[in-house]
């Protein structure tokens, strides 16, 4: 039976400890020094892969009453790259990409692992884009002065390719010589207008091309983009790239095309009706004298069409026409009631006569897309186009007919980013933009704070200007219920037409498209993001341990929302505590509570969400209010309290034999787990010891056996089995600062190095919590080295002591050459890790790795406890959550695991 540490450790400091408080602690509830800030700022670059966007002058238009304010940002001054035009009937799309920031110079020790790494002439292919976002905005075509404004005043323009095949990234074209790709029957009649008011030429795509193209890059491209939606169940598809072809895609614009897919610029539009989006919205606005698609579609969710349709039951009395099926709900005749009464269109509620609308519309949709979907043997259907709009009634409504007519053997899928197809397609058109070859690894979806709460109409990006961003929150925090809380509706009596069974929906949690929204984010294009190659089958892996069901979810969303006022102090201290930074803070928590909020209501809002995304949620909320590191002080002062200790551990470590040796190295990383700022148990312990005593504490509690433990068969491997064989090269996924890789893991890392084996130390790109990241390991791996000529040597021909050793009398001249200990960064900013999306670095270490150990309880429960790699793995990590301890293990708070998983 495992021991169990959880009593022990809470007593022993209960009453053992001697009542210091954490030094850290200490510092955190104080403004930092200011030469912590200035480390905060200089050496935490901002990620190259998450850019700011610079948006001063972003001004939001309206009053603080507007349900959906429009917002122009004028001064919007990122290097625009592309742009591309749908412009249909109702409605204009808009696609746009704006480029990352130059790539800062790479420091030499980037420079010196990369080549090391072999990663120089690696043979990747090189993108002309280095990286950057892809936004979405939509106007409506009767107002295309707004688009005409928006593009000029956004200087859409200026990177935009003069000759299309020959792109200049940079400089603006002269107006005269601008082409830009567009698409839809708007690319005709409005050619002129374009030339006139911006000087521009639109140079037209085909529309079913760039549907086609449009819909491909999607279902290839983006991870969670497909899904269904039956009964108020939203569920997203997972498509195996391998067979996607043959299907059919039905675009519900103002009109609609229905096209048969058979492969990449293979396709033909078998078919379409002139009932769309257009026949919905123009009899909508006629009849019920609403002004928006929104309004009108909105108005339907409190409508019953049982007051105008002609149901099965009127005819017979309220009896079933069981003979063939039929319920007395079902519709008999859409609008057919209204013959025979005397009223007026005055007499009937609007809201009936647009839920009426609706479903005759999307039922016939639905109808004429099965049947050609039986007519080519087809079962899987997509369908796109802004009439959908995410709204779950239309989703259903067309579901349902396609279950109801295919007898369940064909599937409606929707697309996330439906409305934006075309505009896509023709985006995809530009050649030599390197888009084409995605992969969905390289588009990450974020959500940044201005695409979550617009009501449908935000024009232009996201608020990239902090000061917009905040006054946003806080108009946010104003109307927030009235965005977040599920759109209230009566269960309809009725709904079916021709045969239709009214769909089962649950229609007291289905809501309108103005949350629906938030669907859609922004998504950062990350050429440098990676599968990690020893990943044993890409396929199925899935990072997250435990699944986020409704319970789970609610458990978590306590455990984040009890540890923000906390996390909040922290991140406010960390910028000096000023006004600005309160004001900042604020908006965060507003920010992130809204998010939680928005995922409780429903948990698949932003595609397949665990508990890893949830938690990267957190940061990248932090970052997004410029909240850069902050754990930054206790970090520095975990640091320096450890290597302070450093020389009397590895002194002590160096009088064992190898086998007590490995033994206290594994026992000293799951001890020094201990230090996680994430866990609230943890940092309660914090209270009652100075570092070194929890440390010490933690030390002498590790009893075995552990909660899982593979020691010996860890050991065997080390030490008995193929000790003249030993690792090649070792991956260590470090994960907090201060004693956790002071103490724990950079000790474990100098005996491999002592066995032979090169070490690579991996790390965080951007700061998460308290743990380490790669720009600040080289200074901790400096400072250690100074007191150990194994880390030194290794870190000298690892290229990691560059400068930093400069002054410190060299006594290993005559040393023989060492195997290096290198240092890479992971490409995440979470406490997780997701092994589909790493960074190129790492992929290229992982080349000839034959270890890896995972630390800490992000990268190796929460995530990657069951994922198999291609080569040995060590899982190490100190639970630190008593509901995980029981779920995963059946056992108690700080249990340990050692997990040890030889592939042979
Ligand atoms: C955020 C963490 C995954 C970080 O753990 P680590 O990877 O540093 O070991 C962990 O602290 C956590 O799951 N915390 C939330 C649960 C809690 O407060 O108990
Ligand atoms: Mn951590």
């Amino acid at each position: 039976m495992a021991a169990n540490n959880s009593d022990s450790i809470q007593e022993e400091l209960g009453e053992g400890g001697v009542g210091v408080k954490h030094e850290a602690e200490e510092e955190a509830e104080g403004a930092p020094s200011s030469a912590a800030q200035a480390t905060a700022t200089t050496m935490l670059p901002r990620s190259s892969s998450r850019p700011q966007l610079d948006l001063s002058g972003a001004a939001i238009h309206g009053t603080l009453e507007d349900r959906n304010p429009t917002i122009l940002l004028p001064n919007q001054s990122d290097d625009i790259s592309h742009l591309a035009l749908d412009i249909g009937g109702s409605l204009i799309k808009l696609v746009y990409f704006s480029r990352h920031a130059e790539l800062s110079t790479e420091d030499k020790r980037k420079i010196s692992t990369k080549r090391r790494l072999g990663m120089f002439n690696g043979g990747r292919r090189s993108y002309p884009i280095l990286g950057g976002r892809l936004h979405f905005v939509k106007f409506e075509t009767g107002k295309l002065n707004e688009c005409l404004d928006f593009i000029s005043s956004k200087q859409l323009l200026r990177g935009v390719v003069s000759g299309v095949d020959s792109p200049s990234w940079r400089s603006g074209a002269q107006p005269d010589n601008i082409v830009i790709k567009a698409t839809g029957g708007g690319a005709y009649k409005y050619a002129d207008l374009f030339k006139e008011r911006l000087g521009v030429s639109l140079e037209k795509e085909d529309e079913m091309d760039c549907l086609v193209s449009g819909a491909n890059f999607l279902l290839k491209a983006i991870r969670h983009e497909a899904f269904t939606h039956m009964d108020g169940h939203k569920e997203y598809v997972q498509i195996d790239q391998n067979d996607l072809f043959p299907f059919l895609l039905v675009n519900v614009g103002s009109g609609v095309s229905i096209i048969k897919v058979d492969g990449h610029g293979k396709f033909q539009r078998v078919s379409g009706t002139n009932v769309g989006g257009g026949t919905y919205w123009g009899l909508g606005r006629l009849m019920t004298k609403c002004k928006s698609f929104d309004e009108l579609l909105e108005l339907s969710q409190r409508g019953d069409n049982s007051t105008i349709d002609m149901l099965v039951g009127d005819i017979y009395g309220g009896l079933d026409y069981s003979k063939i099926g039929l319920s007395a709900s079902t519709i008999a005749s859409s609008f057919g009631k209204t013959i025979s009464e005397n009223k007026e269109l005055s007499d009937y509620r609007p809201e009936d006569i647009s839920l009426s609308l609706l479903r005759m519309i999307s039922y016939n949709i639905g109808q004429i897309s099965y049947l050609n979907a039986l007519r080519y043997g087809l079962k899987r259907i997509f369908f796109g186009g802004f009439f959908i709009r995410g709204h779950a009634y239309t989703m259903d409504t067309i579901s349902f007919a396609v279950n109801f007519w295919s007898k369940g053997e064909a599937q409606a899928m929707f697309l996330r980013h439906e409305g934006f197809l075309g505009a896509l397609g023709a985006f995809m058109s530009y050649e030599k933009h390197g888009l084409d070859d995605l992969r969905v690894h390289h588009l990450v979806e974020r959500f940044p704070m201005g695409a979550p709460y617009v009501g449908g109409k935000i024009h232009g990006p996201p608020l990239g200007d902090l000061n917009a961003k905040i006054s946003w929150m806080e108009k946010f925090v104003q109307k927030g219920t009235q965005i977040i809380a599920p759109v209230p509706m009566g269960v309809p009596a009725t709904t079916g037409m021709g045969g239709f069974e009214r769909p089962t929906s649950k229609g007291d949690i289905l809501r309108s498209d103005a949350s629906a929204a938030l669907n859609v984010g922004v998504l950062h294009l990350v050429p440098t993001l990676d599968v990690f190659p020893l990943l044993e089958d890409p396929k199925t892996y899935e990072p997250n341990t435990i699944d986020l069901d409704q319970d789970e979810f609610k458990y978590w969303f306590k455990v984040l929302s009890d540890h923000l006022p906390d996390l909040v102090d922290k991140a406010v201290a960390s910028e000096g505590g000023t006004d600005d930074a309160e004001r900042r803070g604020d908006a965060f928590v507003h920010a992130f509570s809204a998010h939680l909020a928005r995922l409780m209501e429903e948990p698949a809002a932003y595609g397949k969400f665990g508990l890893a995304n949830l938690l990267e949620l957190r940061e990248e909320c932090l970052r997004e209010f410029q909240f850069v590191d902050a754990y930054i002080s206790i970090k520095q002062r975990e640091n320096e309290a450890s290597l302070a200790v450093l020389p009397d551990l590895l002194m002590e470590l160096d009088t064992m034999n190898e086998e007590a040796r490995l033994l206290a190295l594994i026992e000293g990383v799951l001890a020094a787990n201990i230090f996680d700022w994430g866990s609230r148990a943890c940092v309660e312990l914090y209270h009652k010891g100075t570092i070194i005593e929890i440390y010490r504490m933690s030390r002498k509690k590790m009893q075995r056996p552990w909660r899982i433990d593979d020691f010996d068969m860890f050991k065997k491997r080390m030490l008995t089995d193929r000790k003249d064989q030993p690792y090649k090269r070792a991956l260590l996924f470090v994960d907090n600062s201060g004693a956790d890789v002071v103490l724990g893991m950079l000790p474990l890392a100098r005996e491999l190095l002592r066995h032979g084996t090169e070490v690579v130390l991996v790390a965080n790109s951007l700061p998460a919590l308290n743990d380490v990241t790669a720009n600040e390991l080289p200074e901790i791996i400096a400072e250690a080295s100074k007191h150990c000529g194994i880390l030194r040597k290794a870190a000298e021909a690892g290229g990691l002591l560059v400068d930093a050793m400069a002054g410190i009398q060299d006594d290993l001249k005559d040393a023989p050459e060492s195997v290096p200990l290198m240092v890479v960064e992971n490409g995440c900013g979470s406490p997780c890790i997701d092994f589909r999306q790493v960074s190129s670095e790492l992929a290229a270490a992982a080349k000839d790795a034959d270890l890896l150990i995972l630390e800490g309880m992000g990268r190796a429960l929460h995530t990657n406890l069951n994922a198999r790699f291609k080569c040995d793995a060590l899982k190490l990590a100190m639970v630190k959550n008593q509901r995980l301890a029981e779920k995963l293990f059946n056992g108690n708070i700080y249990d340990c695991i050692c997990k040890f998983e030889p592939i042979s």
